[in-house]
């Protein structure tokens, strides 16, 4: 039975369940269909669907459900450090840790809860991780799936430390492809990136589109707030816009990497792309009572609908 968008409750549409490890699990629903969950651990996006219930995010066949371990697939958050960049675990501890859900945080900008499902997710600074990473931090997550299905992640860190301190950050998000042979990203070419595969040196990017045939690492630069991933087979595209993340992380580990993975299939490599909105190069310097912002939305479209091309800019974020 349809409902219609006027009287639909999105309060009463988010459901908190429980995953067989007794973890928190937030369920976002659309009237039309759409839907997100979103694990307490980590505050990992974990499903993206579409109105007709497919699934959009990649999550590995051979995930072993750890408990308090970030699976491999969704959108992992990376934070305080984005890869081996640092001293910290690789990507940091926030996708590791238990996230609160946060009933009363700061208003966001007017508007940003209206006519969506959301939910806002709460990270404080542990004793335990003061440790590793002695900084006090308040690092507030609202995920939200808009009416027209997009999903959308607001990131804001504040530093309610006595002393400034630096972060790198990712939304480490694992697309779900048809076939990463027949994929194409648009909006990265021309730019300078990081190579993982040769000791991060940096190179310019020579390809009118990015394409995959062989293991790609790369942290692309200064990049445009609107990147689109097209997907040929399926003939749709990921439209990703993004505020406050210059740089875009693009893995694929292709096959011989895959085999070394434990939690990830011999040939999964051809059904998944991670294209991250992230923080990496420069990373964001944070002065006591500082906040800083970043913002994620994904959205599909038709591949014949080309109307990304038109203002790359992120206005409607
Ligand atoms: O295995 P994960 O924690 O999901 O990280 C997977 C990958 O993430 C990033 O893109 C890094 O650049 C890769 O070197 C890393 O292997």
């Amino acid at each position: 039975m349809g409902h219609s968008a006027a009287v639909w409750d999105f309060r009463a549409a988010t459901e908190i369940t429980k995953d067989q490890n007794g973890i928190g699990q937030v369920v976002l629903r659309t009237p039309q269909g759409a839907s997100a969950r979103v694990s307490l651990l980590g505050a990992q996006v974990t499903s993206w669907r579409n109105e007709q219930g497919e699934e959009l995010l990649f999550t590995s066949s051979k995930t072993i459900s750890k408990a308090l371990k970030a699976t491999r697939g969704g959108i992992p958050i990376c934070f305080p450090q984005f890869g081996n960049c640092g001293s910290l675990e690789l990507h940091g501890f926030a996708r590791n840790r238990m996230w609160a859900v946060d009933e009363n945080p700061p208003p966001l900008p007017a508007n940003d809860s209206s006519g969506k499902s959301f939910v806002d997710l709460l990270l404080k600074s542990s004793e335990e991780d003061m440790k590793c990473w002695p900084h006090s931090f308040e690092f507030r997550l609202r995920v939200s799936v808009t009416k027209d299905g997009d999903l959308s992640l607001i990131s804001r860190i504040r530093n309610i430390n006595g002393k400034p301190f630096s972060f790198s950050f990712a939304y480490h998000t694992y697309l779900l492809v048809s076939d990463i042979s027949e994929i194409r990203i648009e909006g990265l070419e021309t730019l300078d990136y990081l190579d993982n595969l040769f000791q991060k040196e940096r190179i310019t990017e020579q390809g009118d589109a990015i394409t995959f045939e062989s293991e790609v690492d790369r942290v692309y630069l200064s990049s445009p707030n609107v990147i689109a991933v097209l997907d040929h087979e399926r003939k749709q595209t990921y439209v990703i816009k993004k505020e406050g993340l210059p740089d875009v992380a693009v893995w694929n580990p292709w096959e011989k990497k895959s085999k070394a993975m434990v939690d990830f299939g011999d040939e999964e490599y051809k059904q998944m792309l991670c294209v991250d909105a992230a923080v990496i190069e420069k990373p964001v310097n944070l002065k006591p009572g500082e906040e800083w912002t970043g913002r994620l939305q994904l959205s599909v479209v038709p591949s014949s609908f080309c109307s990304y091309h038109v203002g790359l800019d992120s206005s409607s974020l």
